[in-house]
């Protein structure tokens, strides 16, 4: 397996970076975020009300043996009560709706990063991984920046409001209460840079394992043909107990953090109560008082743990946000020119002036001094060994790279200048494996033009030689070819992509290898539909079955050294040399 160009453990990037970095997507939703943060505080402040309605009651109705001083308190509860739910609910609403929102949001924004990625970003990382950073990974970043915020803020003012209300009760007490603050923050220290290693190791292993899954499961076909189902159920295990030890790391600590701030808890208001006991006995303090104030503690002792938890949660984004910013971080091996045209002539004239490439990292060019033209009509046929770079010139016509000397012209503007979206625009490659979506024949066929009329759609399987199968299917146009067109047979996958490539309808068309795995008959079915394809277009034929070549009008040799090659009639004899 190649390095992948994301390495393995991603720059570790704290959290107030990525808060920064993120926080700008948050931009329209940010009210929303407001208020439902707003609502929550304002729950929290009709809890205190509640709890010094319970130590009224406690102190007027109950301790009095007063039955009447009970109504007017326990209708504002109830009161309070309905308020506090319907905030809470409207509340939780709203946050949970910023947050989704926000994540739409970054999701789009990382994806269409990634679909201006070059195919090399592909062909180098792991699909697996990848998927588990715009899925995962991204989840973790909104519970940093959304619904953590939100939690914190939450969090930070209802604790205030609870000690307030403790200090308006008895501030010698609430002093006492305020022992734990240290300690919560010591252990809350000692556990979060750990957590933060651990919280990383798992998201890497969540991405390998979700790696491990994609590529065994795209891979069925040669697994079961070579019976390596166990070898690919051992690979699952093993990445399967990686991610077990780590999940397990991960949790050892999250686990033991929560019963270790409780005892501290625990200790705490029982030394409270002890101290209250005291004072009580001593007519200090009411016994509604007392309660009152324990509830108090009740109450914000859980928000410092959940301040804690929020931590935690911060550590675990963080990790999962370094390898999202790490996507963000790749460029594409090519710039759009800040003023790139969008207009061609759409006539399909091509010229590779002088053109030698290497790969980034490569050794050696694999194209050298590359040099010819074509126009319409015309067919130049690419041929050489395996290797040579012939789909690399496709690479090259499309854009995917740029060449290190010489250039490319279409209709006499060199691409470098043109949008890419124009340049590709204007060339149809059809591709040597025939790339299919899951979906109807209609919908693979019009996938070359949106907006392709039923009549187009059809014309176009008809000079495909497609039409007459796709009527012979179940439900003809409207028949699901599976994933990735795997229920249709090769040749059949042919004809649509010919299909595609007819109603897209560009004036350059590229037929990579066009009758690779077809056999014989197949293959010389398939030349009629090519043909008509390629009329009146520029073709670039990429192959090494050489029976177009004598259509060819220009016949180029890639090889060891600079590409030979001719404009000539294709003969048998000149092929030999
Ligand atoms: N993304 C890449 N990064 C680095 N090297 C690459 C990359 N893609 C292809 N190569 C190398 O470039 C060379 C040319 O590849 P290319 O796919 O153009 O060959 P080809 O002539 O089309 O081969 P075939 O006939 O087998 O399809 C090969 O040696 C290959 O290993």
């Amino acid at each position: 397996m190649a390095r992948s160009p994301m390495s393995a453990a991603a720059p570790v990037v704290s959290v107030r970076t990525t808060f920064r970095h993120f926080w700008p997507l948050m931009r329209g939703d940010r009210r929303l975020l407001a208020l439902g943060g707003g609502l929550a505080i304002a729950a929290a402040a009709c809890e205190v009300a509640a709890i010094w309605l319970f130590g009224v009651i406690t102190d007027d109705a109950l301790a009095a043996r007063d039955l009447d001083a009970f109504w007017t308190p326990a209708g504002a509860w109830l009161g309070i009560a309905l308020v506090t739910a319907l905030m809470t609910f409207v509340g939780d609403y709203l946050t949970t709706l910023a947050g989704e929102r926000f994540l739409l949001r970054l999701r789009d924004r990382v994806f269409a990063h990634v679909q201006r990625l070059s195919p090399e970003f592909f062909d180098r990382g792991r699909l697996g991984d990848l998927m588990a950073r715009l899925t995962d990974d991204i989840e973790a970043i909104e519970e940093l920046v959304a619904s953590g915020l939100v939690r914190l803020v939450t969090a930070v003012v209802s604790a205030v409001f609870f000690l307030a209300a403790a200090f308006y009760v008895r501030w010698d007490l609430a002093l006492v209460a305020c022992a734990l603050v240290p300690v919560f923050l010591l252990v809350t220290r000692g556990f979060s840079g750990r957590f933060r290693t651990a919280a990383g190791a798992e998201r890497l292993s969540n991405g390998a394992m979700t790696s491990t899954v994609e590529e065994s499961l795209s891979n069925q076909p040669l697994v079961q043909a070579y019976n390596r189902q166990e070898t690919e159920a051992r690979r699952l295990h093993r990445e399967g107990r990686t991610w077990l030890e780590a999940k397990m790391a991960e949790t050892r600590l999250s686990s033991l953090y929560g019963p270790l701030v409780e005892v501290v808890e625990t200790v705490c208001v029982l030394v409270v109560l002890g101290v209250g006991a005291w004072e009580l006995q001593a007519d200090r303090i009411t016994l509604g008082g007392l309660l009152a104030f324990a509830a108090y503690l009740g109450y914000l002792y859980p928000n410092v743990q959940s301040l804690g938890e929020i931590a935690l949660t911060a550590s675990e984004a963080a990790a999962g946000a370094d390898r999202v910013q790490e996507v963000l971080r790749a460029r594409p091996a090519v710039v759009e020119a800040p003023a790139a045209r969008t207009r061609v002539a759409r006539r399909g004239r091509i010229a590779f002036d002088g053109v030698t490439f290497r790969y980034p990292g490569a050794e050696r060019p694999v194209l050298q001094d590359l040099r010819f033209r074509a126009g319409p009509g015309e067919l130049v046929l690419i041929t050489g060994p395996s290797g040579s770079g012939k789909s690399t010139i496709t690479k090259l016509l499309l854009r995917f790279y740029d060449p290190e000397s010489g250039g490319i012209r279409l209709d006499g503007v060199p691409i470098r200048e043109l949008s890419l979206a124009t340049l590709r625009d204007t060339v149809t490659v059809l591709q040597q494996e025939n790339l299919m979506f899951s979906g109807t024949v209609r919908e693979n066929i019009a996938y070359g033009r949106p907006g392709a009329t039923e009549a187009e759609i059809v014309a176009a399987a008809v000079a495909a030689d497609a039409h007459d199968f796709i009527t012979a299917l179940p439900q003809g146009y409207d028949t699901d070819i599976g994933q990735r067109g795997r229920l249709l047979s090769g040749g059949q996958r042919q004809r649509v992509a010919i299909a595609r490539a007819m109603v897209r309808d560009a004036p350059v068309l590229v037929l990579d290898e066009p009758t690779t795995g077809l056999d014989a008959e197949t293959a010389r079915n398939v030349l009629g539909p090519l043909r008509r394809l390629m009329a009146g277009r520029t073709t670039i034929l990429i192959t090494h079955d050489l029976h177009l070549a004598p259509e060819a009008d220009q016949i180029i040799m890639l090889g060891r050294g600079a590409p030979r090659q001719g404009r000539f009639r294709w003969e048998p004899a000149s092929a030999a040399r």
